[in-house]
């Protein structure tokens, strides 16, 4: 069952808590569960290395942020984490990503599986061309039969939790299409929940949508990290800012600094990180 392993307290869960940028472990560590853990991660398109020897805690219910300029290996890194990358020729990645101590990189792991542990919202939504009800029924068919009303009141506790229940409930039957980008990116949120994912990855889960929506995103995301383990990849510092408890700042492919998130943009240890937080380059 999902987070079996979690012992967090009940009163730390959900709020960021205070740290030390410089070895990027917080204070109150003893009350933080690493949900993922990356090990020496290195990752290769053919002969070139994206990813160089990356270690660094992912933990649970918290909000980790990947920031860096274009081209720094924030996708390639997302992309490992529910092995994507599998679907593709002269792709590896070298080393360990551990969820709840299994490392995921093992060929013996059932990807179906890691896939409904480990859900996925890209940067463009992308809903399924189908009705609002039967994008979130479809993933859940793949994994589970359920009776029609079981079905249905999965589909709306989903919907619930993606904010959007109130906005589609007189018109499930309607295409998911038929929706406003934003919705669209909150129903590809509802449709990665509804089949109980621990851990959220979301590559630019706001970029291609308007202030007004991506604010919505942005609240939904606070929202959820009570129950999943967030990771966000983010060009906007100040979404970054705002959404993360912890930032991860990378730069061609290394992982420069790793830290609570105000530490790392108020009183950043690296020089380039400071550079980067303060918009000196990127
Ligand atoms: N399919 C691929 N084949 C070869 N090289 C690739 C491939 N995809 C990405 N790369 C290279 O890997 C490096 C990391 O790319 P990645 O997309 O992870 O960066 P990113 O930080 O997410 O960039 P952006 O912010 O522009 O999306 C880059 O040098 C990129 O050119």
């Amino acid at each position: 069952m999902r987070n079996s392993s979690f012992s967090l307290t009940s009163g730390t869960a959900g709020r960021a808590v205070a740290g030390d940028a410089s070895t990027g472990k917080p204070m109150e560590a003893n009350k933080l569960v690493e949900k993922v853990s990356i090990k020496n991660l290195s990752f290769f398109y053919g002969e070139f290395e994206a990813l160089k020897k990356i270690t660094l805690p992912i933990y649970d219910r918290r909000v980790t942020a990947f920031i860096g300029p274009s081209g720094c290996g924030k996708s390639t890194l997302l992309r490992i984490l529910n092995r994507i990358y599998d679907l593709y020729p002269n792709q590896r990645a070298v080393g360990e990503v551990l969820l709840d101590g299994e490392n995921l990189l093992s060929p013996n792991i059932d990807l179906n599986l890691l896939r409904a542990r480990i859900g996925m919202v890209f940067q463009k939504p992308t809903p399924f061309p189908m009705s609002i009800h039967d994008n979130i029924a479809f993933g859940i068919r793949l994994y589970e039969k359920l009776p029609r009303d079981e079905m249905d009141s999965r589909v709306e506790q989903a919907l619930r939790r993606a904010a959007l229940w109130n906005e589609v409930k007189d018109k499930l039957n309607q295409s998911g299409l038929s929706l406003s980008g934003g919705q669209q990116q909150r129903l590809c949120i509802a449709r990665a929940i509804a089949v109980n994912p621990s851990v959220l990855l979301m590559d630019e889960p706001a970029s291609a949508l308007d202030p007004i929506s991506t604010s919505k995103i942005e609240e939904l995301i606070d929202e959820l990290k009570s129950d999943y383990t967030i990771c966000i990849v983010t060009h906007n510092m100040q979404q970054a800012a705002r959404a993360s408890d912890f930032t991860a700042f990378m730069y061609l492919g290394e992982l420069i600094e790793f830290g609570v998130t105000e530490e790392l943009f108020t009183t950043p240890k690296k020089k380039r990180t400071e550079e980067y937080v303060t918009g000196r380059f990127g």
